[in-house]
């Protein structure tokens, strides 16, 4: 059957291009026509296209001549009629103008129209080249919209994603899939290093990697061998050796501002920007990190044999909050320097360091490791290539003289020596052996470019020892276990000067010079350095949690993480060493310039509502009445509302968001659209999504949103949910409130009856409009797909939570007084928008409620009799003397005033720094999210009521 599978695939494949061939054929046509009669003077097209592609590619196909339909009437979802002109395909379709986030919806005439002015092309127009840029206003960028072209794009995808993964050998499959992480990693760069900016200009000739070094001060070896990867997956070309364009993929992420100002200003990058740049670098930055760690989170530690989780050690850490936040190398603590000590009582963590663990340090690339990891198999593979390098475009060095492959072979071989790096990473979960020279380490997922910083300070023995006090509750002592997992920690060597590329960043990674610290520091002699075969067997694999003492971070156990939904103890939290939910730690000091991109790149993430006009624009907005109010709900810096507000000009919009979001889209828009902000239209409220709608003068007809469900576990958007319920009109008197859900729609894997066929109309309405698809294609179409199920599990990364199917959906809103009446995705998108009605608040809902209410209160009043009886076993006189010093005391030396002072004043300053940790955790505890205020002032109310007076 596989050869039958694979020769159905190929036919989707070939009746996807006839799709793609007859929409561009059927608009050549028509334009050739249409000009023909108005301009007949211009009859032969022109060859030459004035799209800003710079590297032409001749036509496939003889648009004179009219392609017949090949639609397979086999289709079963959607069988495709005999495609009609252009005209009557358009009218529903969105088409993106300005931007790649446009929301106008086009007809066809508009269409022409702007085709017409824009671009004087006759019949050429082409599917859009590889080795051109994107240019999103060229007709045949834009043809790529229509719903025919989106559709066969999809199957496209899905095929020969399919097709790829059938005939390829199954552990090459599988090293795709291992060693993927180097794509993320190698986009980041290229992103960072404002490669693609700096290609702009060299066109299709493309720049040589000394040049592009010479300006962004990259090291040659390593950007070659980074941007061939690249071109390997086609994200660049390679022109010549060591040679590169950009090419479609990479110049969609480009920012169009020149490369000598971005690297004057880096900071300001993305500011006004459509966000493409912002959001490759966002996702291969903090999003790629922290799915690094989801196995070590969501793994039961009982059957985890090789990671044993270590406990978030914020608390614990002497490090400045911005050092903690802007990398997710862990603080420098005992617990990372002597590794992630059995959990300890969460009470006393702040007062009593954590016991040291085991081993630390493994070396990798020792012979015995590379063994148990199997990696003698890549032999084999590596034989296959025989050493030499390949270039993803011709080499002519290679096919110069054997002289030349010789020096070829000579130089990729003097390139797999050991790096020159003087960074040293320790495995986050090995056991440790100290660090040697013979094998050092380049930078991983913990070291980013903007992790390679100057050494911070380095512990001292002193800092150390002082935690082994005698007598001290926890003193440094042998780790019960012989192997406790080592948290990452960079290392270098002293001598090593540093390094230039630190120079600008911002965050001092835990920098811990080696030798010097271990050996002074270590507890006990450091055992025979182990091997991973040692590590692997030491512990059989139904080995209970390290120890039986138990750590509450947020309220949940270390031994409990992986079944936790809290939005404080995700794979993120793991990787960043942070208790903060993600957004509460971009707004920390250190992460101001992540607070801005993360903004920037939700409006790149506007290209999920490219194809087809699905996401928002579903619902009808021009059928609201005039002044109706749209509350963007968590709506960002306003992206979604500016849009709309430019589009439909009888809406009026409040954006809620946090408080310093709220600021930085008030600044936008004052320079996008000030009109828009003083003409009184459009306001920004900080308002918290978990804590009450504030009573807004004009009753809210819409309540939107976008990409906010995906963000929070079914708990937490439960509770936004519940506060929209509570401020909605439920029709009774003028106004129904809906509710519109932009988000992705995860189908299933296989087929799904509950989506399956035509809507379900009245009572429930849903629409579904799934691509189109066939066996053997997954129903979902896999790779075609993929987006929305890298998002899913993005969002399980970084806050607990989830992309939802459309029953996970509908429940969801069930649950908190909302009905679902109609849910619509675009042909070949599973971004989808759902439109809900007020309904009944069902009585489990309001039970559950209460009942948190009141655990939330006892909880409270439990805190507050800790509190009160840690004061009260301080006695009456809070620990100071009860006796009052003499003259002997002093004559005698036996009393040092002075020095019972200052004693008495370092104890009172910890008791209240420990009190204000006990705040800042109750603060950013999942339980307590709700009682987080954000400047939902009175004032704000007062302001907005006098901004809205008028109605
Ligand atoms: C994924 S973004 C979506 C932004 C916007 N809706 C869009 O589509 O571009 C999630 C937004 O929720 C906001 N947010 C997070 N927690 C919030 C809270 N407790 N109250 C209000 N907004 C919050 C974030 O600041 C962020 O702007």
């Amino acid at each position: 059957m596989t050869i039958a599978d694979l020769r159905a695939l190929h036919a989707i494949i070939g009746d996807a291009i006839a799709d793609i061939e007859h929409v561009y054929a059927s608009y050549n046509r028509k334009y050739e026509d249409e000009d023909d009669s108005h301009d007949p003077h211009w009859r032969s097209p022109s060859p030459a296209s004035s799209e800003s592609s710079y590297y032409s590619t001749s036509t496939s196909f003889d648009s004179s001549r009219p392609s017949t339909p090949t639609h397979s009437s086999s289709f079963p979802t959607t069988p495709l009629e005999p495609l009609s002109p252009i005209e009557s395909k358009f009218p529903n379709i969105q088409i993106q103008l300005d931007s790649p986030f446009s929301l106008g919806k086009c007809s066809s005439r508009r269409l022409h129209t702007d085709f017409a002015d824009r671009v004087h092309m006759k019949n050429d127009t082409d599917f859009p080249s590889l080795f051109g840029i994107y240019d999103p206003n060229s007709p045949a960028e834009k043809l790529t919209a229509h719903p025919e072209v989106a559709s066969a794009t999809k199957r496209i995808v899905a095929a020969c994603g399919q097709m790829g993964v059938m005939v390829q050998v199954p552990f090459l499959t599988l090293c795709d899939g291992s060693m993927g992480y180097h794509l993320p990693s190698c986009l980041r760069f290229l992103e960072a290093s404002h490669t693609v900016e700096i290609l702009r200009d060299a066109g299709k000739k493309g720049m040589h990697v000394n040049d592009i070094a010479a300006k962004n001060g990259c090291d040659v070896g390593k950007l070659t061998h980074i941007l061939r990867l690249l071109a390997t997956h086609h994200f660049l070309t390679e022109v010549s050796a060591d040679t590169f364009a950009v090419n479609r993929v990479s110049s969609a992420m480009d920012t169009g501002k020149p490369w000598q100002d971005i690297l004057a200003s880096p900071e300001k990058k993305y500011e006004g920007t459509k966000g493409v740049a912002a959001f490759v670098a966002m996702c291969s930055d903090e999003l790629f990190k922290a799915a690094a760690w989801m196995t070590d989170t969501f793994l039961p530690p009982a059957i985890n044999s090789i990671v044993v989780r270590t406990a978030t050690p914020t608390l614990l850490s002497p490090q400045s909050p911005s050092i903690r936040a802007s990398s997710p190398l862990p603080p420098l603590t005992p617990s990372t320097i002597l590794g992630p000590a059995a959990p300890i009582l969460r009470g006393a963590s702040s007062r009593h360091p954590r016991r040291p663990s085991g081993h630390d340090f493994v070396d990798c690339q020792d012979s015995e490791c590379s063994k148990t990891m199997g990696l003698s198999g890549f032999d084999d593979h590596i034989g296959l290539v025989g050493g030499a390098e390949t270039f993803p475009c011709e080499d002519s060095q290679l096919s110069e003289s054997s002289e030349g492959i010789s020096k070829r072979s000579k130089s990729s071989w003097r390139e797999l020596s050991p790096p020159k790096s003087p960074y040293r990473l320790a495995s986050p979960w090995s056991p440790m052996s100290p660090p040697t020279s013979r094998h050092p380490r380049g930078p991983s997922n913990f070291l980013s470019t903007d992790d390679l910083t100057p050494p911070s300070p380095i512990i001292s023995r002193r800092t150390l020892t002082d935690y082994n006090v005698p007598g001290s509750p926890i003193s440094l002592r042998q780790p019960s276990r012989t192997f406790l997992p080592a948290s990452p920690v960079v290392t270098r060597p002293r001598s090593h000067s540093r390094h230039p590329s630190c120079i600008h960043s911002p965050s001092p990674p835990r920098l811990l010079s080696p030798k010097s610290s271990f050996s002074s520091l270590s507890p006990r002699p450091l055992s025979p350095k182990p091997s991973l075969t040692s590590l692997s067997l030491k512990f059989p694999l139904n080995s209970p949690p390290p120890s039986s003492e138990v750590t509450l971070v947020n309220g949940v156990s270390d031994a409990d993480v992986h079944l936790s939904n809290s939005p404080t103890r995700s794979p993120f939290n793991t990787a960043f060493r942070t208790e903060k939910e993600f957004f509460a730690w971009l707004e920390e000091k250190g992460n101001v310039g992540r607070l801005k991109r993360f903004g920037c790149a939700m409006t790149g993430s506007g290209g999920w509502e490219d194809v087809g006009g699905g996401g928002v624009l579903a619902f009808p907005w021009d059928t609201l009445p005039t002044g109706s109010l749209v509350v963007d709900v968590g709506g960002g810096i306003g992206s979604t509302s500016l849009l709309l507000a430019k589009k439909f000009e009888n809406l009026r919009f409040v954006v809620q968001d946090r408080v310093g979001v709220v600021k930085m889209g008030e600044d936008a828009w004052r320079e996008r659209a000030p009109e828009l902000l003083d003409g009184g239209r459009v306001m920004f409220l900080a308002h918290d999504f978990f804590t009450p709608q504030p009573t807004l003068p004009v009753p809210p007809a819409v309540f939107l949103l976008r990409v906010i469900t995906h963000d929070w576990p079914d708990d937490y958007a439960r509770k936004i949910l519940l506060n929209l319920r509570r401020a909605a009109l439920d029709g009774e008197g003028d106004v129904k409130t809906r509710l519109v859900v932009a988000d992705h729609v995860l189908p299933l894997a296989c087929e799904d009856l509950m989506t399956k066929g035509t809507a379900e109309e009245g009572d429930g309405l849903v629409e579904i409009r799934l691509p189109s698809w066939r066996p053997p294609l997954l129903s979902n179409l896999g790779k075609a797909s993929a987006n929305a199920y890298w998002m899913d599990l993005t969002m399980r990364c970084m806050f607990n939570s989830q992309e939802r199917t459309l029953r996970e959906m509908i429940t969801l809103l069930e649950s908190a007084g909302w009905k679902a009446m109609k849910m619509s995705r675009a042909e070949g998108s599973l971004f989808g928008c759902i439109i809900a009605e007020p309904c009944e608040i069902p009585s489990a809902t309001l039970i559950a409620e209460e009942e948190e209410q009141a655990r939330l209160k006892l909880q409270a009043a439990e805190e507050a009799e800790r509190e009160r009886s840690w004061a009260l076993s301080m006695g009456d006189t809070f620990g100071s003397r009860v006796y009052l010093p003499d003259a002997i005391d002093f004559d005698e030396g036996v009393f040092d005033w002075f020095g019972f002072r200052a004693v008495e004043f370092e104890r009172e300053k910890e008791r209240e720094k420990e009190k204000k940790r006990a705040r800042r955790r109750k603060a950013v505890s999942c339980m307590d999210v709700r009682e987080f205020r954000m400047g939902r002032e009175e004032e704000d109310v007062k302001e907005m009521e006098a901004f809205w007076g008028g109605l």
